[in-house]
């Protein structure tokens, strides 16, 4: 069986002026040259960055195996929108990628799921893979109410014909160094396949699931053995060229030694 390559996104955040960019870059590239090409990478650096890191590679000619990713888009296609950037903006400037609803966007500019909606339809109508970010608070997961939580910012975020990534991103685990167990996971993960049937209304659903959150070389392992996992959407790790090529390792390393196959692996 044929199965789609593991996703392993980098997204810089706020991070990167253009010599550090460059370098950022071109050290990823040094490092992916020996990777297989059952993992893609996507790097998703700062807007002012983007159109820097497609020259590169596209200069260097990877093909699929790295491509480039915006971290935010407007809901319209252009208009009187000051400091705003369209998704078809980003896709001019080579990004096929764009993260939408992470939850440092939620929490500082008031996102709601309904604008994150607004935002996936214009990043498919630009021809981008939307990214949506998905996840709870630590008191949501304390008073027990994540799984409800994310039943609706599925709900309310995702086109009924969505074609793209989810990322489960649970809002404790972003920049603290903790992550769920591999069960607990494993779990959230068969909980989000279902949401997504639902849904998107058919039994073969084609958005991988990825995990964010503390990523780190140590931990890709046990996250990216799961199963049914389709990649990892990693934070601070992806700053440094070795510890972001090391995750990407990891996932192929798994993919390897385990017959890979599921609902959305796709
Ligand atoms: O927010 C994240 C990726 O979008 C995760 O960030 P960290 O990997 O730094 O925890």
């Amino acid at each position: 069986m044929n199965e789609s390559p593991k996703l392993i996104i980098g997204n810089w955040k706020m991070n990167g002026l253009r010599a550090s960019a460059h370098q950022l870059t071109c050290d990823v590239l040094q490092r992916a040259r020996a990777l297989p090409n059952d993992v893609r990478l996507v790097i998703c650096p700062p807007f002012t960055q983007i159109e820097r890191t497609s020259r590169i590679l596209r200069a260097r000619n990877v093909g699929e195996t790295i491509l480039v990713g915006g971290q935010d888009c407007h809901m319209s296609h252009n208009g009187a929108h000051t400091g705003d950037i369209s998704a078809e903006m980003l896709a001019d400037l080579g990004a096929r990628y764009v993260i939408l609803g992470h939850s440092e966007r939620r929490q500082a500019h008031g996102e709601t799921d309904a604008l994150i909606r607004l935002k996936v339809r214009a990043a498919m109508d630009a021809g981008l893979r939307p990214v949506v970010c998905i996840g709870e608070t630590m008191h949501e997961r304390q008073e027990g109410r994540a799984a409800s939580v994310l039943a609706s910012q599925i709900d309310g975020s995702l086109t009924s014909d969505f074609e793209g990534v989810l990322a489960y991103e649970p809002i404790w685990a972003i920049g603290s160094g903790v992550t769920p167990s591999r069960d607990e996971l494993e779990r959230t993960l068969y909980l989000l396949s279902g949401l997504l049937r639902s849904r998107l209304k058919k039994d073969d659903i084609r958005v991988p699931i990825l995990y964010g959150g503390s990523v780190t070389p140590d931990q890709a392992h046990a996250i990216l053995s799961i199963r049914s996992i389709g990649g990892v959407l990693v934070g601070n790790a992806s700053l440094d060229a070795l510890r972001f090529t090391q995750i990407a390792e990891a996932a192929s390393l798994q993919l390897s030694s385990q017959p890979l196959s599921g609902p959305y692996n796709s």
